[in-house]
């Protein structure tokens, strides 16, 4: 079987006309940046990358060594790649204002450098999430020029730091999965238009918050649980690795339902999960494997977002389950 690279499918893409050479070189910059953070975290112990930071970010949460270590990295590979007009992570408040780039890039790149951070030290699946928007002319080096609905996405993508490391990127034409060959050191082509099943027997949510959940999941984890004895006449199984790119991940592979709903405990928080580098790339990915992507009420594609940081309900996966708790979202009304 002769292997195919990250780099030779970007050029098939800018060669079809799918995508752009900057969106190209754009995003073999953040594979390149991706590689280094899978080698940092392949360390562990061994490097100096394990443990707290000492220091927060703008969503309160105590950063770990790897937080900041990554969404470095990020940076430095993408600040002087000439292909970006700004950069928004999920470890700074404001966006990064690139230094002295004039003409400025077309593209926007926002990430959330580390996700499932709870879950470094204890040597289980973490990733990296990003999404790139154009950005709106004029607006380069504003907040106001993220603030764009996830259907305008030109490209998103996630890497899986795992058993092996892999890449999932959708340009927008399809979803396509890349596994790194640490010997090479390159991304190969390992999948091709990935389908998430459109139906399912196993979901995913924290089920430690039960109690604070408002009616509509109540009802529909009620009836998932109930299995062949209740209205849906079959058993379900559970997963929950407090990664969301790695139960992103599994739904992809063999499908299932992803929850984290908004809850009782904050009730001016609409949810856990940021919507512009968590729920938007990982949607944008959801629905090109055709998945489905809500936050209960409406696609969570078509939310015009309002801050940076804002925050969102998760409904994704398998497209029959993710109708289904919609429906008791929007009958619930
Ligand atoms: O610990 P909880 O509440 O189950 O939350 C798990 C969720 O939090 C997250 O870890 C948040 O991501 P970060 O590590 O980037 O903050 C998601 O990946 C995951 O789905
Ligand atoms: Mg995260
Ligand atoms: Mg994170």
């Amino acid at each position: 079987m002769s292997r195919i690279s990250l780099s030779r499918h970007l050029i098939t893409q800018q060669h079809a006309g799918t995508i752009s050479a900057d969106l190209r070189l754009l995003i073999e910059v953040v594979a390149r940046a991706c590689k280094a953070i899978s080698h940092a975290v392949s360390k562990g112990a061994l490097g100096d990358i394990m443990g707290e930071a000492g220091t927060g970010n703008i969503q309160g949460e105590a950063q770990k060594k790897l937080d900041v270590i990554s969404n470095e990295i990020l940076l430095e590979a993408n600040e002087w790649g000439g292909h970006l007009a700004g950069m928004a992570s999920e470890e700074m408040e404001h966006p990064y204002q690139i230094p002295g780039q004039y003409p400025r890039g077309a593209y926007l790149l926002l990430f959330d450098p580390l996700d499932g951070s709870s879950n470094i030290d204890v040597n289980v699946s973490i990733g990296t999430i990003f999404s790139v928007l154009r950005c709106p002319d004029g607006m380069a080096g504003t907040e106001e020029a993220f603030l764009q609905p996830g259907t305008q996405q030109v490209a998103a993508g996630y890497t899986v730091y795992g058993p092996q490391t892999q890449l999932i990127l959708t340009t927008g034409n399809g979803v396509f999965g890349f596994t790194l060959d640490r010997e090479q050191g390159s991304f190969v082509l390992t999948q091709e238009n990935i389908q998430i099943p459109t139906t399912t027997k196993e979901f995913a949510i924290n089920m430690s918050n039960q109690r604070h959940w408002q009616a509509p999941v109540q009802r529909y984890i009620g009836e998932l649980l109930a299995g062949k004895t209740g209205v849906r006449g079959k058993d379900y199984n559970m997963r929950w690795i407090a990664s969301m790119v790695a139960d992103v991940h599994r739904i992809l592979n063999r499908g299932g339902i992803f929850m984290y709903p908004r809850d009782n405990r904050e009730a001016d928080k609409p949810g856990k999960l940021r919507l512009m580098y968590e729920a938007n790339p990982m949607s944008f990915i959801v629905e090109q494997a055709g998945g489905a992507a809500t936050n209960g009420y409406q696609r969570i594609l078509e939310i015009q977002p309002e801050k940076l940081h804002q925050r969102v309900a998760v409904f994704l996966g398998s497209k029959e389950e993710v109708a289904q708790v919609t429906q008791y979202h929007q009958t619930d009304l």
